[in-house]
């Protein structure tokens, strides 16, 4: 698969240029080659996309929710039967490895057949009023138009997350993925002609976020913002949104604890500790950015995990060997060595990795070692700044207390992972831990029937689940005298 397509905006069911008549390069994380060209759209080519998907959600609010989810359902069989291709294309924009690409394409799919079990459960209320002779009627129905803005770590999963839901309930939706990573969420715009969506009900529009998805979230036809990516804009985002005071989902960063007491199973521990920081290069918002280890076991672990980093293997994401692709772009790598940098000025050890792999096939490309800090103490940088990548900074602790003061001494909120077999532990991590989403006795990995939540700088609203879906309906209530 070496083909370079060049993708126009797909709005209203037809595939048109930007107004602003401007292209980008995608290129690989793998050799810098270019494997793909976007349109660059503008402010005009939002409000064409908002004004199509305005006039398709007048009709589709209208379709049975059965109805809407078949159609959805044949959009998720479609979006598998391209399994292959889809895979290739995000390994190739986003240097993930293949196996892990697969698994991506097949949680799109499953984002949208989750959603579609909820058509049957849209739910209003009725109850008695006050006053004689009257009923009190509430109604769940859809918001209108949503934007969706998403990240380039899990392109395509992330857009799957928000169009399942968003169309299910009733809305129609445009969504803007990253620049970084847009070629396979465009390849969306193909399947959904070919299942037929209506015209307008699904529109993917490229651009940058300071503009392009800054004009889609300023406009006042959206009603829902639904974003994943870093803090500083989401925070943009929900200030932009606050001028329509328009409904905003953020799905931010993060800086999971990972905690190991000393009654773990040393063994499960290593395994969830392990591949909850280097999955996708350590690229994933429930990474384990910061591990706790008990004293008491401290050596006897970290032979274990460093058995495991040693042996990772650092390569070309299409070969099935390979344990762990490039970092995504060179702000990404620059942003590593500076950390790993900043964490040896601050007093902490280099144990292994810190720099990018020697080797003629990692002269192009943003490739970096798996790489583990010890020495390492609360106050450092690297415990509080997301690194994002495959950097494990490592604290002993010593008691319950200061390890749960540790963890919470930080401004984000999404995830933790803790260890332990003792339920008087589990049941008070539950009580201190301020996390909105935490892992017991495993690494990290969202089930779509949970409910992903960021506390303090991690997010807003929440993802996933019953109540990521009702996000996508509003309420209206009916006061009846009769
Ligand atoms: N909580 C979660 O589930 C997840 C969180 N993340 C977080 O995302 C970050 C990495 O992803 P990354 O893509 O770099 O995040 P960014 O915040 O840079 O970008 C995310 C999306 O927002 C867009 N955007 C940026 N600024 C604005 C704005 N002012 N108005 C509208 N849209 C805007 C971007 O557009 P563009 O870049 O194309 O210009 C992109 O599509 C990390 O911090 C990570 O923790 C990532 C995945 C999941
Ligand atoms: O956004 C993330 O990084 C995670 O929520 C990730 O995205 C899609 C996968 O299903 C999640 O693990």
């Amino acid at each position: 698969m070496s083909e370079i397509k060049d993708y126009k905006l797909f709005i209203n069911g037809e595939w048109v240029e930007a107004t602003s008549g401007e292209q980008a390069d995608i290129l690989s994380p793998s050799d810098e080659s270019v494997v793909g060209r976007v349109a660059m759209g503008v402010e005009a080519d939002a409000e064409n996309a908002l004004k199509a998907a305005e006039a398709a959600q007048k009709e589709w609010k209208k379709v049975p929710p059965r109805k809407r989810a078949e159609l959805m359902r044949k959009f998720a069989a479609e979006i598998r039967a391209n399994k292959d291709y889809l895979s290739k294309l995000l390994v190739r924009e986003q240097g993930k490895i293949i196996s892990l690409a697969e698994i991506e394409v097949e949680v799109t799919a499953t984002f949208i057949e989750y959603a579609c079990d909820w058509a049957r459960h849209i739910e209003g209320d009725i109850m008695p009023s006050d006053n004689p002779d009257e009923h009190i009627w509430i109604h769940k129905i859809p918001r209108g138009v949503i934007v969706a803005i998403t990240a380039w770590n899990f392109p395509l999963a992330l857009a799957g997350r928000k169009i399942g839901p968003a169309l299910v309930a009733g809305n129609s939706i445009v969504v803007k993925p990253t620049q970084e990573t847009p070629l396979a969420t465009l390849e969306l715009g193909f399947l959904a002609e070919k299942v037929g969506l209506p015209k307008g009900l699904l529109n993917i529009v490229t651009g940058s976020g300071r503009v392009l998805g800054n004009a889609l979230v300023e406009n006042p036809i959206t009603k829902m913002v639904t974003m994943t990516g870093s803090t500083p804009a989401g925070q943009q985002i929900f200030r932009t949104a606050a001028n329509n005071l328009t409904h905003v989902q953020l799905e931010l960063g993060g800086k999971a604890p990972c905690i190991v007491f000393e009654d773990a199973d040393i063994d499960q521990a290593v395994e969830g500790a392990f591949h909850s920081r280097f999955d996708n290069c350590g690229q994933v918002c429930t990474c384990n950015e910061r591990m706790y280890v008990h004293e008491s076991i401290y050596d006897t672990f970290m032979e274990k995990f460093m058995n495991k980093v040693k042996a990772l293997k650092v390569g070309n994401p299409m070969d099935i060997d390979t344990d762990m692709g490039p970092k995504v772009n060179a702000s990404e790598l620059k942003h590593m060595k500076e950390l790993v940098a900043k964490s040896m000025e601050e007093g902490a050890v280099l144990a292994y990795g810190g720099k990018s792999p020697e080797g003629a096939e990692f002269e192009k490309g943003h490739w970096f070692e798996p790489t583990v800090l010890t020495n390492v103490s609360q106050e450092m940088t690297i415990v509080h700044e997301e690194s994002f990548g495959p950097i494990l900074p490592v604290i002993k602790f010593s008691d319950f207390d200061q390890v749960v003061e540790y963890a919470n001494d930080c401004e984000y909120g999404l995830a933790a992972m803790v260890f332990t077999k003792d339920m008087q532990k589990i049941l008070r991590c539950n009580d201190e831990l301020e996390f909105g989403e935490i892992y017991v006795n495993r690494g990290h990995g969202e089930q779509h029937q949970g409910f992903h939540n960021g506390y303090k700088l991690s997010g807003s609203g929440g993802e996933d689940g019953k109540y990521g879906f009702e996000q996508y309906l509003e309420k209206k209530t009916f006061y009846v005298k009769y």
